[in-house]
């Protein structure tokens, strides 16, 4: 049945112009409630949806945009992946999901099949290793998640504000004795930037730093949260929730209550299984938002590219 009918028949069927079912379609203004109600009603009766080549034809777009995550299983990228698929639902967009694995070669992959198919905008999580120049003509609809690129929109998080929050809350509490467990500093934000903005504090306040940089997984939380106790810590301070997933289950294997553990990420798995965990929220969810309204904005034409940066927050 779908496609048989036209535009021209839909706008027969629902006593309106051709105008009309466009912009129905299109969920532009100018329509009142009742015939856009009567058109999409014609419309479900028949099964109709307008062909990929008609819209092209007539300059339309398909109101598609791709989500390139680095990881399907990551805690923090879902949860701003969340809070972006109701933007688009809304705003009449079918998003389609894909992956890097921080790739830039899967990076340039997926932007070539995107472009060839025509698609509307992109949000990509990214990472070390994607350039400007895979970027380029991608201006106008990408915006990029947790890193900046020159001349593109982006949402980042504040990744020495984060650290900072944290390391005074367990310096006020007492702690002189913090060790840090993080990210190598390959990884610019969450290795680097956390890494340094811990030692800047430590130095500032004439700590001993003590720290690991294994990578993001938890078993390396898991596996090295040993390395980094010394008879005097007192305090752990992990650069992700899952990294601090992984030490707390050698603290709870090992018996040790009585290590404060701290880390970045205030995502719900951490929150039920260890409340007494200190974190601060980055502002995953917050992030998921903007960065749809950003690129919604971006290819309505209503947005010009530009850098957000959202703030952290202690829970
Ligand atoms: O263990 P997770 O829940 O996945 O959180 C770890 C960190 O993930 C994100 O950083 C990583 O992916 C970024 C792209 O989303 C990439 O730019 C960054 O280099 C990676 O480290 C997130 O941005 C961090 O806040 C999380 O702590």
């Amino acid at each position: 049945m779908q496609n048989r009918l036209t535009i021209k028949d839909i706008a027969r069927l629902s006593g309106v112009g051709k105008s009309t079912v466009s912009r129905v379609l299109n969920n532009e203004s100018g329509v009142s409630d009742r015939t856009r109600e009567r058109v999409e009603e014609v419309m479900n009766q028949h099964g109709f949806s307008p062909s990929r080549s008609a819209r092209a034809m007539r300059g339309q777009s398909d109101k598609v945009v791709a989500i390139i995550v680095t990881r399907l299983d990551s805690l923090s990228e879902n949860l701003a992946v969340q809070t972006m698929l109701p933007v688009f639902y809304e705003q009449g967009y079918d998003p389609i999901m894909m992956e890097s694995q921080f790739s830039p070669e899967k990076v340039e992959e997926h932007l070539g099949m995107l472009k060839r198919r025509n698609i509307d905008g992109v949000v990509l999580f990214g990472f070390t290793g994607v350039s400007e120049t895979m970027l380029a003509n991608w201006q106008s609809s990408l915006v990029m998640v947790a890193r900046d690129a020159k001349g593109f929109a982006s949402v980042c998080y504040d990744d020495k504000g984060a650290i900072n929050i944290l390391m005074q809350r367990l310096y006020d509490q007492g702690h002189r004795h913090i060790s840090y467990l993080g990210v190598p500093h390959s990884d610019v934000t969450t290795g680097k930037r956390r890494h340094d903005a811990y030692l800047a504090f430590c130095k500032k306040h004439k700590l001993n730093p003590v720290a690991a940089l294994p990578g993001l997984a938890m078993k390396q939380g898991f596996e090295y949260a040993s390395k980094v106790m010394t008879p005097d810590t007192t305090a752990l301070l992990c650069a992700t929730d899952t990294l601090a997933l992984g030490a707390s289950k050698y603290f709870q294997q090992e018996r040790m209550d009585n290590v404060q553990l701290a880390s970045v990420g205030n995502t719900p798995l951490m929150k039920f299984l260890h409340p007494e965990i200190i974190t601060v929220d980055p502002g995953y969810a917050d992030a998921g938002r903007q960065a749809a309204e950003q690129l919604i904005g971006q290819v309505t034409g209503r947005a010009e590219p530009r850098q957000i940066i959202i703030p952290a927050n202690l829970i």
